[in-house]
């Protein structure tokens, strides 16, 4: 059933409309329109199409974390969105309280996104992750309370690889080790295990965006390519698959990792892995903190082992910049890591370009936007992909329907005996596990019947959410 402040934010947002002039009719100088000029789409248009009006943007709250870029803000602020705007993470706390009434949260790799969080969020309709990895969130929660979860799959994957290429030749030629001798007046000239790059083999864990673009590059440099990837993939150059890790391991003279962070990959590189690999081997990492076990590289490092190594994440990572955000407190094997000769550590900057970043603000806050105005989930991560065309400029007295329910048999029966007082235009449904949603356009719609077919819907057994466009 729908709360009494559900329905009066309904019919607020339904008078809104028609005081403002703003009929379901009404062609608005709509942020859908405007946006579609600018910006590449998955769902092609023919023509213009009619701005869907189901409240007034004003209404729509959108927390901003993490510094997420300007393009974004610029983006939101252009829909009439309200921004709240926030430099760093937030704690867990103040998150909860912010998170209750907003419609949309943006973050990057470290807001925590957990059920204990989410299910405070009582408006929440969409969550942007301004960034490849997902994992920071609870896409199934997410998804069970009817919040679709966006990324931007390869903005940054490119910058990730030119940051990898850089840390293999800064291993190589131990540079990070003579930059700090000579910030402190020590001369060092040697050349004692320094190497040429050309030749050598690069092993890749993971060949996917980021893994394969680095592939090209590093052949560029006259490399050896070998991956391990739990899918089968054609080979970019002359790379090579391998079929098993350990043996990526034994003839690699770099490795580095590039896969997601899930169960099966946590601490994918440890002590047994550290062994298998080539005496005075390289070891790199712009993945996730969980892929690599750093007490036992640490080990191996100084056994001499592992010659080097470059990381960009960890298992902690400071909420926000800082002097003394990286210590021994939240990862108990800093002072000990940072002591050991050719160790590479930036602060998760693998995506950090101004090319990446731009690129990432525009293209999650559209496929927000497009959600949150059209009901577009396609893009998403945790959501059913559907798309309907948009109405035509001159349609009046039309609804869109977005309606997320749990994929049991003869709900659309259901919905659809609802719906069909009325003329369904088209309508587009699919699943994704438990989750199914459905969008339909319907016609011969009245003012009065909105609230009508709201409060139907919402009596349905399985629903999840509904929203309603016009
Ligand atoms: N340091 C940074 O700033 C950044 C880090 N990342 C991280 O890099 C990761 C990889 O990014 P993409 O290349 O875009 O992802 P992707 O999804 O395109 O490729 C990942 C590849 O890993 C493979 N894989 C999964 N589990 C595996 C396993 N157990 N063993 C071997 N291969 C496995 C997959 O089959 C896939 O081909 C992201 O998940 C993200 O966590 C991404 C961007 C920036
Ligand atoms: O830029 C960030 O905050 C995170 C980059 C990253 O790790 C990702 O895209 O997955």
């Amino acid at each position: 059933m729908a709360t009494p402040q559900q329905i009066n934010n309904l019919q607020n947002s339904f008078q809104r409309a028609v005081n403002m002039g703003g009929s379901p009719g009404e062609v608005s100088t709509s942020p859908t329109q405007s946006f579609m000029s600018s910006i590449p789409r998955r769902v092609s248009l023919s023509k213009q199409t009619k701005a869907l009006k189901p409240f007034s943007t004003g209404d729509i709250k959108i927390l901003l974390l993490e510094n997420v870029n300007q393009t974004a803000v610029e983006i939101f602020n252009g829909q009439g969105y309200q921004v709240e705007y926030h430099k760093a993470s937030l704690p867990e706390e103040e998150l909860i309280e912010k998170i209750k009434d907003v419609h949309a949260i943006g973050i990057r790799s470290k807001t925590r996104l957990s059920e204990k969080i989410l299910k405070h969020a009582k408006n929440l309709v969409v969550v942007g992750c301004f960034c490849i990895g997902t994992n920071q969130v609870d896409l199934d929660y997410a998804a069970k309370m009817g919040v679709a979860v966006f990324n931007s799959p390869f903005s940054n994957s490119r910058s990730v690889a030119e940051l990898v290429i850089a840390e293999i030749i800064t291993l190589a030629r131990q540079l990070g080790d003579r930059s700090i001798e000579m910030h402190t007046g020590t001369w060092n000239k040697v050349s004692k295990k320094c190497w040429e790059v050309r030749g050598k083999t690069l092993g890749i864990i993971g060949y996917g965006h980021i893994g394969s673009q680095l592939s090209v590059l590093a052949e560029a440099f006259g490399m050896h390519v070998l991956y391990y990837d739990v899918i089968t993939i054609m080979a970019l150059g002359t790379a090579k698959q391998v079929s098993t890790l350990d043996e990526l391991l034994n003839k690699s003279d770099f490795v580095t990792c590039h896969v997601p962070a899930t169960a099966e990959t946590k601490n994918l590189l440890s002590a047994p892995q550290f062994a298998a690999m080539k005496d005075g081997s390289y070891v790199i990492n712009a993945s996730r903190g969980t892929v690599i076990d750093i007490p036992a590289l640490v080990q191996a490092i100084k056994a001499g082992k592992i010659a080097g190594t470059a990381l960009d994440v960890y298992p902690n990572e400071p909420a926000k910049n800082g002097a003394g955000a990286f210590s021994d407190e939240l990862n108990s094997w800093n002072s000990e890591l940072v002591s050991l000769p050719n160790v590479i550590l930036t602060p998760h900057i693998g995506g950090s370009t101004e090319e990446a970043q731009s690129a990432i603000g525009i293209e999650v806050a559209t496929g927000l936007t497009k959600y949150i105005n059209e009901g577009c989930s396609v893009g998403s991560v945790n959501f059913p992909e559907v798309a309907l065309r948009g109405l035509d400029l001159d349609q009046e007295n039309v609804v869109r329907v977005l309606y997320t329910h749990h994929n049991v048999p003869g709900v659309l029966k259901t919905v659809n005996n609802i719906l069909s007082n009325h003329n369904i235009e088209k309508q587009f449904s699919d699943s994704q596990g438990d989750i199914a949603y459905l969008m339909a356009d319907i016609s011969s719609v009245n003012q009065s019947d909105i609230k009508d077919i709201y409060d139907q819907l919402n009596a349905t057994e399985y629903k999840i959410s509904i929203r309603l466009l016009y």
